[in-house]
């Protein structure tokens, strides 16, 4: 995903891996698997007309990589959107809307804690 976005400043790597470890702890947790990569518009009847901007840990991961991030807000952004996104198509009680809550219930709770530290 190389795009026009690209953030003026060089790559500053040290300020951006708290979400790079931060993504990678998103990734590796058992209840991510909904989020992994887009949801598959063909796939999931609905989905396109009800989700204005899907959002999924991949592209995330994406635009972390070519520095479209131009601050830590727009990497918020981009993760919560993944969370509101799973609360407004998945009933609270299924599997996935599960798995969105305990997600997003992690990372607010690493999100502080990263804060916190600095
Ligand atoms: C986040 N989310 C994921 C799916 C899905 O089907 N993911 C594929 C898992 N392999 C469907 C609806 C939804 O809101």
């Amino acid at each position: 995903v190389s795009c026009a976005k690209r953030a003026k400043t060089p790559n500053s790597e040290l300020l951006f891996l708290p979400f790079r470890v931060l993504l990678a702890e998103l990734e590796a947790h058992q209840d991510a698997w909904p989020f992994l990569s887009p949801v598959k518009l063909k796939s999931v009847p609905g989905y396109r007309k009800v989700i204005k901007k899907p959002m999924d840990f991949f592209t995330i991961k994406e635009k972390l990589i070519n520095n479209m991030y131009l601050n830590q807000e727009n990497f918020i952004i981009d993760v919560n959107l993944v969370f509101d996104n799973c609360q407004k198509f998945n009933e609270d009680d299924s599997e996935i809307g599960q798995a969105g809550h305990r997600m997003k219930r992690f990372f607010d709770k690493r999100w502080t804690e990263l804060l916190r530290k600095q």
